[in-house]
Order: structure tokens, then C-alpha cells, then sequence
């Protein structure tokens, strides 16, 4: 077994909003980095830790953690839509071992995804069905949220697993950094967005593209500096990204949802999908705690027109 790690930010609005030609590049040359290294690793089995923006996953029903044993991608602002090809035996062998170590996961025989779990493997393989991929779903939007403590552990038992297989496994996670997107929290909701964060799937095309139009206008207004959006917090996704790259994931245990909410938007919480990805690289490459991984490649740009604090970071 051999494991690496690529965790990206993604953003709905990466090819609706263009940002300054200097900064599109230097996402493009980031996103070529992880690409150079993803093709050199080669790897067998992707592991994508990812969160949903109510496309899959609603409050009529909503899981900490999902392992799908299938997935559906739903096409959301241009991304891929159709199936993955998901090892469904090894994807029930490794919800079984997560169940095993104490800790519970939900599974899905038909996990719906959307751009979140989908953008990094258009990025990273062009293709969302390229290679035998194993969805995980780590909720980052709705709350009430799990510890970060519980993401790590439950991640440190897929790592564990992982590290039992004959494979090539490369883990992602998708999302982040600070970010306080348009949308809705239920506790603020109007009646027709309950509708949706209730039970909004298969919404029709116009609806879907009325969504998607309010959530670019909400990125030109915040890029142009006209909107009471929360800021982006480079500090904070530099001192996150540090914790990452030196292996102190402990660091975190102690964070509560509502002080990442406040320093850093209601969609920070989708860096509970990078602590993922460290915590089962470190289990997989059976790495001492505290000790740091290789760091291949890391970036970070804050973006206002993808309304992302913009990461990418690849560690062996
Ligand atoms: O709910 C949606 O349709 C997308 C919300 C959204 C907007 C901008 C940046 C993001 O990261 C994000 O999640
Ligand atoms: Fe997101």
C-alpha cells in the first residue's frame, strides 16, 4: 500500500466568475501541480472525502458521515453528471471497519453528489468514472456538526483500513477554506428555502438555474466589494493549512463549529474534509502523531470572485 494526499478547495462559481487573468493562472498552475503529481503516483483507489450544498443530502435525513457504495453525480453549475465507478464490496468492507472502530457511518447504495465531491476528479482525472473511487460525505453545512475530533477519528479508521489494501490510494479532500457563501441556514430560512434544505432534490432545470444565477450575482457584488458577505480570512486558512502541513490535526479537536463560523463563514466547516484527508493519510501511511508529511505542493490564494479562501495542498 502506498497513499498520498491532494486536498483542494472547489467553487461553484470557478467557471462562472473570472477572477483577475494573474490570479486565474496561478489556480490553473496550482491545479496542474496536483495533476502532475496524481498522474505520477498513479494511483489504484481514490478516496474523496467531500461535502454536499444540499443537492444530496437534506434535513430529512442528515448524516454526519456517508460512505456511498454508488454514486450520482447531479451536475450542478457545469460538473460532471453520471455515475462513479465505485468498488461497491470494498466500499461495504470499509464502512464495516469504520462501524468496527467504534464509530458510525452511514452508508448509501445510492449516493447522490454534487460539485463538491465532482470538481476534483474533473480537475485532477477529467473524468469523474477514470478511477475506482470510494465517495465519503463529511457534513459542512448542516448543522448540528459533529467534533472536529470526530472527524479525525472517523477518518483515522478509514486510514486504518486503507492501509490493509494492495493499493495505490490517493485521499482527497474537497472544500474550503473560509468561506460564507449565500446559503440558506435553517434557523433564518424563509418557508420556500425550508422547502429546499428540507427535501429539495431533483429540483427542475429553472430552478436550478435560478439558484445558480443568485449565487454568481452574490460573487460579482462580493468581489466587488458590494456585499455584507463575511470576509475571507487568509490568516485563518494559512494557520489551518500550517496544522495540516506539520501534523498537528490534535490542534483542532478543541475548535467548536460556532467559533470556525464566526473567524471564518458558515462554509469553513468543509475543512472538516482536509482534517479527513490528513488524519486518514497519517493512519494509512501509519505516520506517528505529530509527525508532519511530505508536503509535495501547497497553495493558497484568497478568491473573492469563487468566494473561496483557495487552497490546494498534495502530501505523501
Ligand atoms: O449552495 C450552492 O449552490 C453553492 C454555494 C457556494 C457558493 C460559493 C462558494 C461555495 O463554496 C459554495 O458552496
Ligand atoms: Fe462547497
Amino acid at each position: 500500500m502506498s497513499a498520498a494526499s491532494v486536498c483542494m478547495s472547489h467553487s461553484p462559481l470557478l467557471e462562472h466568475v473570472e477572477p483577475p487573468a494573474d490570479v486565474r493562472a496561478a489556480v490553473d498552475a496550482a491545479f496542474a501541480r496536483a495533476r502532475a503529481f496524481v498522474r505520477e503516483f498513479d494511483p489504484t483507489l481514490i478516496v474523496i472525502f467531500a461535502p454536499d450544498h444540499y443537492n444530496g443530502f437534506f434535513y430529512d435525513l442528515m448524516p454526519p458521515f456517508c460512505v456511498g457504495y454508488e454514486a450520482y453525480a447531479v451536475g450542478d453549475y457545469g460538473s460532471s453528471q453520471g455515475w462513479l465507478d465505485v468498488p461497491s464490496e470494498l466500499a461495504a468492507d470499509l464502512a464495516q471497519h469504520v462501524l468496527d472502530c467504534d464509530i458510525d457511518m452511514a452508508i448509501s447504495r445510492r449516493m447522490e453528489i454534487d460539485h463538491g465531491a465532482v470538481q476534483p476528479l474533473d480537475i485532477l482525472f477529467g473524468d469523474i468514472a477514470a478511477k475506482p473511487t470510494i465517495p465519503i460525505f463529511v457534513n459542512s453545512v448542516a448543522k448540528p456538526f459533529v467534533t472536529m475530533r470526530r472527524v479525525r477519528l472517523m477518518a483515522e479508521a478509514v486510514g486504518k483500513y486503507l492501509q490493509k489494501l494492495d493499493e495505490r490510494v490517493l485521499v482527497v479532500g474537497s472544500g474550503g477554506l473560509s468561506h460564507d457563501p449565500p446559503v440558506p441556514q435553517w434557523s433564518t430560512a424563509t418557508e420556500e428555502q425550508r422547502r429546499l434544505l428540507l427535501d429539495g432534490r431533483h429540483p427542475t432545470a429553472a430552478a436550478r438555474a435560478a439558484r445558480q444565477q443568485r449565487v454568481i450575482d452574490a460573487a460579482r457584488s462580493f468581489a466587488a466589494g458590494q456585499s455584507d458577505m463575511l470576509d475571507l480570512n487568509p490568516e485563518w486558512d494559512e494557520r489551518f493549512m500550517d496544522l495540516c502541513a506539520t501534523g498537528r490535526l490534535e490542534d483542532t479537536d478543541a475548535w467548536t463549529p460556532d467559533s470556525m463560523a464566526a473567524a471564518a463563514g458558515n462554509s469553513a466547516h468543509e475543512v472538516r474534509t482536509w482534517l479527513a484527508a490528513h488524519s486518514a493519510l497519517r493512519a494509512a501511511t501509519n505516520t506517528p502523531t505529530m509527525d508532519a508529511p511530505a508536503v509535495h505542493y501547497r497553495f493558497y490564494r484568497a478568491i473573492p470572485e469563487f468566494i473561496a479562501g483557495f487552497g490546494v495542498m498534495v502530501c505523501h
